[in-house]
């Protein structure tokens, strides 16, 4: 059978240094970047891994330190600004095209790679400018799904603008750190534009996304923990126009918290790489701007209604992510050594668990790849290939520079703005009780109500009762290996109270694996793991607890929740 060529849209020919008789002819089709050595020795960077392109100048080289003899630019010494910087080397009348790829190095690992193409067939700048512009709009408008029609133009038009709330407080107190070390460069190198707030206080990301007209982003990135991303989804909920936001703007998440489940959840659910870069699955996402729906459960307790992406805790597990938050400093380590307290301390509450099985057969989802497709290069980090001059080529070449190499700077770029404050002064936050929730109509009676006679009803003491919607509750505790994202599913884990410290140990080591899943267990085993549509807590108010949402500690008492299958957009690589 004969394999169909992809569609050239664009070819050169381009030539390295250090090999003078080495040429490339690079060109571009729908499926990516292809470097053609010789016939035989073709490289493909696709499309879905390149993030960007930039137009760029060469710079004005220092006389300092200049050997005279030197007469070709070193590659290591390269420096390039923007087009109308003061500092460019009129001297130079190349156009430079910045390819920005992040490609797989090895099945469990992405990594920046630069491909440079230097425009200079023409003795003009302008002409070399026009043909690197060229290329550029292609490669855009290719990675943007749009048609190729006006690759002349000298803009090319962003439509998409980001809101990004950062939490300065979250796990290490690295939030503002992480987003401009890690996630501000990516989106620059793809020249995605954002307004970044940094949050002040708890609830602050809540109020803002309730208070502000937020039709003016196209979608909603955090940067934090689980909490910052509860008080995004929750502050939606209490705006009347919830339905259209929670379909249209999807919310991204960039990890920076503690715990981190929603990220990790996100990265396993696109089997994109997670350590030891766990920033750059959300940034990925970021820039392409890909989406999928998401279950959300309604959370009814009898003073509040809260909407959950995660979990819902009683007993040991809650204990551990409350009580450990005095480790705080010691970032995820904190759950390991509060875990190993509460082992020797052992608790169990009294009280009954209502569950309603889930109804459905899981539909299969194709999306979940065990393997990813992406490109893999031979090349190193960076290339760079010329055209030929119009005079006989002296200076071409080829180097390779560390792919830690830094970020070039787009100095003057207006596509970062960096807000300290999103709220006016006199915006206070509003407590819990006077908050008003919005939201799909119930299926559930209320929380004080009779339940239907088909749900299930166990009674008695349990060492917990924890529930999730996502694979992982946190980097490194994968609760339940066959969730996803929308498969309208809660995972109940019951723990009850009879079981072994060292059954309970090995339960606890098998969380970070998900091998407690596995297990085979018969009807009398105390630990059970089952997937229901909702439940109900009712603890014994004898005795005091905690009772957890997201991490976050709720009221203890009577809790119930109820799954809606596909109500959010979570952004995803
Ligand atoms: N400037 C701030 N000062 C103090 N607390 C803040 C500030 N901004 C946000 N918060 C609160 O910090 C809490 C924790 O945030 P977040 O979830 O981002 O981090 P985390 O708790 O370390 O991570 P995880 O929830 O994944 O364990 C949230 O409830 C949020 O309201």
């Amino acid at each position: 059978m004969e394999i169909e060529e992809p569609q050239i849209l664009l070819e050169e020919t381009f030539y390295v240094l250090s090999k003078k008789s080495d040429t490339f002819k690079v060109r571009l089709t729908p499926k990516g970047l292809h470097l053609i050595q010789d016939p035989l020795k073709e490289q493909l960077v696709l499309l879905k891994d390149i993030i960007g392109c930039q137009c760029l100048r060469g710079k004005k080289r220092s006389t300092r330190n200049n050997c005279t003899c030197q007469s070709l630019p070193r590659s290591d010494s390269l420096q390039v600004v923007e087009e109308n910087s003061s500092e460019k080397d009129d001297t130079d009348v190349s156009a430079y095209l910045y390819i920005y790829a992040y490609i797989f190095q090895g099945p469990k690992k992405r990594e920046r790679n630069i491909i440079t193409l230097r425009f200079r067939s023409f003795d003009k700048h302008e002409d070399n400018h026009k043909e690197a512009q060229r290329w550029r709009c292609a490669i855009k408008n290719l990675i943007k799904g749009e048609p190729l029609s006006n690759l002349n133009e000298s803009k090319h038009r962003e439509t998409r603008r980001l809101l990004v709330l950062c939490n300065p407080k979250s796990g290490a107190g690295k939030g503002k750190q992480i987003f401009q070390q890690k996630v501000a460069p990516i989106l620059n190198e793809a020249e995605i534009p954002y307004d970044l707030y940094v949050t002040k206080h708890f609830n602050f990301a809540r109020d803002f996304v309730r208070c502000n007209n937020l039709f003016q982003w196209t979608e909603i990135i955090a940067v934090g923990g689980d909490g910052i991303v509860f008080e995004i989804i929750n502050g939606i909920f209490e705006r009347p126009d919830w339905a259209q936001i929670i379909k249209s703007i999807p919310i991204g998440v960039v990890p920076g918290g503690s715990g981190n489940g929603l990220a990790r959840s996100i990265a396993h659910h696109s089997a994109e790489p997670y350590l030891p870069a766990p920033t750059l699955p959300a940034a990925l996402a970021a820039v392409r701007g890909t989406s999928e729906s998401m279950d959300l459960v309604r959370v009814e307790t009898v003073s509040q209604i809260v909407y959950s992406f995660l979990s819902i805790g009683w007993g040991l597990l809650s204990d551990i992510d409350i009580e450990s938050e005095r480790l705080r400093v010691l970032g995820g380590t904190r759950f390991t050594v509060w875990s190993l307290a509460r082992l020797i301390g052992l608790r169990s509450y009294k009280g009954k668990l209502w569950y309603l099985p889930a109804s459905t057969v899981p539909v299969s989802y194709n999306s979940i790849n065990s393997e990813r497709e992406g490109s893999t290069l031979d090349f190193p980090a960076e290339i760079h290939l010329e055209t030929e001059e119009g005079r006989p080529r002296v200076d071409s070449w080829y180097s390779a520079h560390s792919r830690r190499s830094a970020y070039f700077s787009t100095g003057g770029s207006s596509y970062q703005s960096t807000t300290d404050s999103g709220l006016g002064d006199g915006d206070l936050p509003s407590t819990v009780t006077n908050r008003r929730m919005y939201g799909p109509a119930p299926q559930l009676p209320s929380v004080t109500a009779p339940l239907p006679e088909n749900w299930k009803c166990i009674e008695g003491r349990f060492v917990m009762v924890h529930a999730s919607y996502q694979t992982h509750l946190g980097e490194d505790c994968l609760f339940a290996p066959e969730a996803r994202l929308n498969d309208g599913r809660i995972w109940l884990l019951i723990v009850k109270h009879g079981a072994s410290r060292s059954q309970l140990l090995q339960f606890l080591l098998g969380l970070t694996t998900g091998a407690h899943a596995n297990e085979n267990r018969d009807a009398s085993s105390y630990i059970e793991l089952i997937p229901v549509n909702a439940f109900r807590i009712e603890p014994d108010m004898g005795q005091n607890g905690y009772i957890t949402v997201d991490g976050e500690h709720v009221e203890y008492g009577p809790i119930q929740a109820e799954i809606f299958p596909e109500l959010a957009r979570v952004m995803v690589p």
